[in-house]
């Protein structure tokens, strides 16, 4: 059995193994419908050839109205605590998360940032090279929801278009029940699809979804890491010494060298 690599520290926990492709929230906004790990990176785990993925640490974003519970929200996530008093964020904070996904290493730097209006210019700084923007809102005040739009623009100014996941997030799960839950998230819904961006509820309180919502995030970001690592060398010109083995059929090319004499003691 290929050996764990640990490049930032010692092994991660087990509830940050994740073994199989974790499931959307629901297929009415979900970023993609498979259940499985797409089959080259499957294949590219199981020979160890990742590449520097399990190096790299991929940016997550979290923006949001104040108040709607980010800070809660990673809290809850990353030291399984909840707080009930409102402290603002100032600025940015972020933790950094360790997951094995398939076998292979891969971290995520979650970034929390400030949704006071004072605070914004410090927090945009932040949004640039993100891979994943997760868009906060609370599910019992409406017009988080209605100024998520704008948030999730902000964010996507800074970055490669096509470059980023996108969630949209309902906080605060445990304060709704019955046809007002199911009313807030149909709304939700409809502004995910408008959004391209896939769907959750989540509590921090009660720590409802909370796991299965960052295994998802972390799932899909994993996957387009080692595609893109993949892809990127693959297309890379090959480098003499860099290790690089070439098998050749039949007789090679002709080049300005080939042309010479071939001789065993030439050097
Ligand atoms: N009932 C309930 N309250 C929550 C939940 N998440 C957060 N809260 C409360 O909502 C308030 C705001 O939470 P924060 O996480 O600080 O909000 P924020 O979005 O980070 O706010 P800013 O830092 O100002 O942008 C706090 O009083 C939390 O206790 C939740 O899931 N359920």
């Amino acid at each position: 059995m290929r050996p764990s690599l640990t490049p930032l520290g010692p092994s991660v926990s087990r509830d940050r193994v994740i073994t199989s492709f974790p499931k959307w929230y629901t297929p009415a906004a979900c970023l993609q419908l498979r259940e499985h790990f797409h089959g080259q990176v499957s294949a590219a785990c199981q020979r160890g050839n990742t590449g520097t993925v399990g190096l790299r640490l991929s940016k997550v974003v979290v923006v949001g109205d104040l108040y709607v519970g980010k800070t809660c929200l990673i809290h809850r996530f990353c030291k399984n605590v909840f707080n009930h008093d409102y402290k603002a964020t100032i600025g940015v904070d972020f933790e950094i998360e360790r997951f094995e996904v398939a076998g292979t290493p891969f971290s995520l730097q979650i970034w929390d940032t400030a949704g006071q209006e004072k605070f914004k210019c410090i927090a945009s700084a932040y949004y640039r090279g993100a891979q994943v923007i997760i868009t906060a809102f609370d599910l019992t005040d409406v017009q988080t929801l209605e100024h998520a739009r704008q948030w999730l623009e902000d964010a996507l100014r800074e970055n490669e278009p096509g470059a980023c996941f996108l969630f949209l997030v309902g906080t605060k799960k445990d304060l709704l029940s019955g046809a007002a839950c199911e009313q807030a998230e149909a709304e939700a819904v409809r502004l995910a699809n408008e959004m391209q961006a896939e769907y959750w509820s989540v509590s921090a309180k009660t720590g409802e979804n909370v796991k299965a919502f960052f295994s998802r995030v972390a799932a899909l970001a994993f996957e387009r890491s080692v595609l893109q690592d993949l892809e990127r060398r693959s297309s890379a010109p090959l480098q003499v010494g860099g290790g690089d083995l070439i098998r050749m059929e039949g007789r090679p090319p002709k080049t300005p060298d080939s042309r010479r004499p071939s001789s065993p003691s030439c050097c």
